[in-house]
């Protein structure tokens, strides 16, 4: 087995301040998959001086590509290998981890795949990792448990992707590895001198709109700075180390309250306790907030907005954001449901249309017509930016609709696709408002 010849700075600085005696514990590797990152490489580069992935064609990207390629088949091999090698080499980690392993495997591979898409790609996937980084500080990930991971990481390629995997190929990846390291590495502990690792947030209302659905507030344990639109990652006392992303339905407040709506799925954990079991005096934990579908108040054009279900959320906290800023851009909200039923908020939409002037919305349902569909019957959009938030099928058909159209892409705005690497410069990976 390889060493990953980690010259990490921060886990030099770890093992010194005291990480375990053999200084290899390892990396929650979950969390390389975990957060969707977004936001454009101008929004989240830190300006200090972090690793850059030299941009260019790459030899690496190459090798990386033929490794990821060779193995895709048996990509649940893999990871469950990986994981095995990392839980017998170090048992004591394996509480660091949901007691459910499934959601880890597929994040690992999407992780993989993203970073491999994306070597070329030095502001997309240095914000990503940046983002990874500063995400991974509510887990205790600490600089030394990187080259623990990287070595799992490397064995398990190398027992599965037998027909590629040579010396160069090898050398890539630990090149590659210990390059997305130190950008994590780095963006955590810069992160830490500016913001606390996690939040406590203890639920202050919690209300029942249809039988799957809540309009959960929480009150913070100190300030919580975020913008309108943004998400938040989100973990429930009963299931602890399970991780959900929920988008924050309101513009930040004076008294710093937060709200979410969540939606029970089937067999989701998260969703089903803040929905079914959640009551006020319940203390959650928050991660930092992330996402770039935020309001750009450098420009006049009207917003064209898609909330899906529960996707109406961040859609609601953009138009009091603009409301906020005293903007006067037109806002055209188009709120798709299944049915009359589930339109769970169209009250409050409806009241926030009856108060401001600039501000349209309408009610989509599937008997009329899909999202998507509906906008194409009004415009033109031309000068609009797009917000699209909801299941990951209505924003990629949302996207699709749009881009044909007429509208450019740096000019649609969504933080939910699964696939950071399906998308332009602004993708995320990992859906908001999860199970
Ligand atoms: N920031 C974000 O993007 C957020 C995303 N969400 C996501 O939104 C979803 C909400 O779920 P539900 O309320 O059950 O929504 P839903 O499944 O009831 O669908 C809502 C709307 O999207 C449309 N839609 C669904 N699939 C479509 C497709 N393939 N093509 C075109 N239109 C489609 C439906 O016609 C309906 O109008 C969840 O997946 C949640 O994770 C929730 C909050 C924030």
């Amino acid at each position: 087995m390889p060493r990953i010849p980690l010259s990490v700075r921060g886990a030099e600085r770890s093992c010194q301040a005291g990480a375990t005696a053999d200084g290899r514990r390892l990396l929650d590797a979950r969390h390389m998959m975990d957060a969707p990152t977004t936001g454009t490489a101008a929004e989240e580069s830190d300006g200090e001086a972090a690793p850059r992935i030299p941009s260019g064609p790459s030899p690496d990207a190459l090798l990386i590509r033929r490794t990821l390629a060779e193995i895709a088949p048996a990509a649940d091999k893999v990871t469950s290998y990986f994981y095995a090698l990392l839980f017998v080499r170090h048992p004591e980690l394996r509480s660091m981890f949901p007691p459910a392993m499934d959601t880890q495997r597929d994040r690992l591979l999407k992780a993989l795949l993203t970073a491999a898409e994306h070597l070329d790609d030095a502001p997309v996937l240095t914000a990503y990792l940046q983002h990874l980084g500063r995400g991974h500080r509510k887990y205790g990930t600490q600089p030394a448990h990187y080259p623990a991971v990287g070595e799992a990481l490397i064995g398990a390629l190398t027992r599965y992707a037998t027909l590629t995997w040579d010396k160069e190929s090898e050398a890539a990846w630990v090149r590659t590895y210990t390059t997305i390291s130190q950008i994590m590495i780095d963006a955590a502990a810069e992160n830490e001198r500016l913001a606390p690792a996690w939040w406590h947030a203890e639920v202050v209302s919690h209300d029942l709109r249809t039988p799957d659905i809540a309009v959960v507030t929480l009150r913070p344990d100190q300030p919580y700075p975020f913008l309108a639109g943004q998400y938040t990652t989100l973990e429930t006392p009963w299931w602890p180390r399970v991780w959900r992303h929920y988008s924050f339905a309101s513009a930040p407040r004076p008294d710093g309250l937060l709200t979410l709506h969540v939606k029970a799925v089937p067999a989701g954990w998260v969703s089903n306790a803040l929905v079914h079991h959640a009551r006020p005096g319940d203390v959650l934990r928050l991660g930092p907030p992330a996402g770039s579908m935020t309001v750009d108040h450098s420009t006049d054009n009207g917003l064209l907005c898609l909330g899906g279900g529960t996707g109406i959320a961040p859609i609601k906290a953009l138009v009091e954001d603009v409301a906020e800023h005293g903007d006067r851009r037109p806002v055209e909200v188009f709120y798709g449901a299944r049915s009359g039923h589930d339109l769970y908020d169209i009250d409050t939409m409806m009241r926030l249309q009856q108060t401001f002037p600039w501000l349209s919305v309408r009610p989509v349902t599937e008997d009329q017509a899909q999202l998507p569909d509906a906008v194409r019957q009004y415009g033109p959009w031309n000068e609009y930016e797009a917000y699209l938030s909801g299941p990951p099928g209505m924003i990629r058909r949302g996207v699709d609709t749009l881009r044909r159209i007429g509208i450019p892409a740096e000019r649609i705005r969504h933080d939910s696709f699964e696939d950071l690497a399906a998308t332009s410069a602004v993708g995320a990976a990992g859906a908001v408002g999860g199970p």
